[in-house]
């Protein structure tokens, strides 16, 4: 038994969507296992993710040429993903280690169908954990001065890994647009705020000064407008007066930990459309 496929495909919306996609499939063998969709009504689009079996080998051999002829028609943007390979993931990480900690354990226990490839830092400080787990490491320090020989370092390591995903887990440098550019919703960050609010590099001081009674974090798609890409995951807990600032930080790791595992997880099982700084999530 060969492993599911994955379509996932957004278009404008018309009626006969669903039943050409499902006769498509039909017509070449294929199963459906599970499928869904949404509309957005205000800019007419549809969306919709379906899991299917197709063992007939010559159909898979030409399935990709034939889809494209059906989303021509009907003006799709898709991907079509048999989960085969393992995709390549490289996390970044800076001083911070609990998210990285978190998604090295989930990876361990199989929570994560990926290939964790590589880490880097800009610090010393993840290199036992990297060891552990007996991934590579490389340390590829960043200053205003070198800012742009250090991406080169870094993205030519990603290169040379295949790498498909990049996960900044707690990883405190700004990103070029050349950088974004080169891996278009293909580089996950986690905010520690309930984005928009405090955005930039030390959002749970400024809520603390703030007073709020909710903190939050937010994993989002990287673009290089800082922390403004397309939201993943969130999720807020409450605190109160008697809360100091460490206990935001301690409380809202919890909270980092599990949405940035949920973007991650979410990202590599293909349930994840993103279209006008938005993101449709079928889970
Ligand atoms: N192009 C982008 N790069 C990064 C994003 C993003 O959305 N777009 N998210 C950040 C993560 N982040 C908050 O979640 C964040 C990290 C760092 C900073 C910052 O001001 N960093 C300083 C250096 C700070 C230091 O050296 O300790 C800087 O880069 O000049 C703000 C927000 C990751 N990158």
């Amino acid at each position: 038994m060969t492993k599911p496929w994955i379509l996932l495909l957004h278009c404008p919306d018309r009626k006969g969507l669903v039943a050409a996609i499902a006769q498509f499939l039909f017509e070449r063998g294929g199963n459906i296992l599970h499928a869904a969709q949404h509309q957005d009504n205000d800019l007419n689009l549809f969306f919709m993710r379906v899991e299917f079996a197709l063992d007939d080998a010559s159909e898979r051999a030409s399935l990709r040429e034939q889809f494209g002829a059906l989303a021509q028609r009907y003006g799709m943007e898709w991907e079509l993903s048999n989960q085969e390979q393992l995709p390549k993931v490289a996390i970044f990480v800076s001083q911070y280690l609990h998210c990285l900690n978190d998604l090295l354990f989930r990876h361990h226990a199989g929570e994560l169908q990926c290939e964790i490839s590589l880490l880097i830092s800009n610090h010393e400080d993840a290199r036992p954990l990297a060891d552990f787990y007996k991934i590579p490491f490389h340390h590829v320090p960043v200053t205003k001065e070198t800012k742009l020989q250090a991406e080169e370092r870094q993205t030519t390591l990603l290169r040379e890994n295949g790498v498909e995903l990049v996960v900044l887990a707690r990883y405190m440098q700004v990103l070029s647009p050349g950088f974004c550019a080169a891996y278009p919703r293909r580089i996950i960050n986690v905010h520690h705020s309930f984005l928009p609010a405090f955005t930039g590099a030390k959002p749970y001081h400024a809520a603390f000064a703030r007073g709020v009674k909710l903190i939050g974090s937010s994993s989002h798609y990287v673009t290089e407008v800082l922390d403004e890409g397309p939201i993943i995951e969130q999720d807020v807990m409450r605190i109160s007066h008697d809360d100091q600032l460490g206990d935001l930080i301690q409380k809202g790791r919890d909270l980092e930990r599990l949405v940035l595992s949920r973007a991650v997880r979410w990202h590599l099982e293909r349930r994840i459309l993103s279209y006008a700084n938005k993101t449709v999530i079928f889970n």
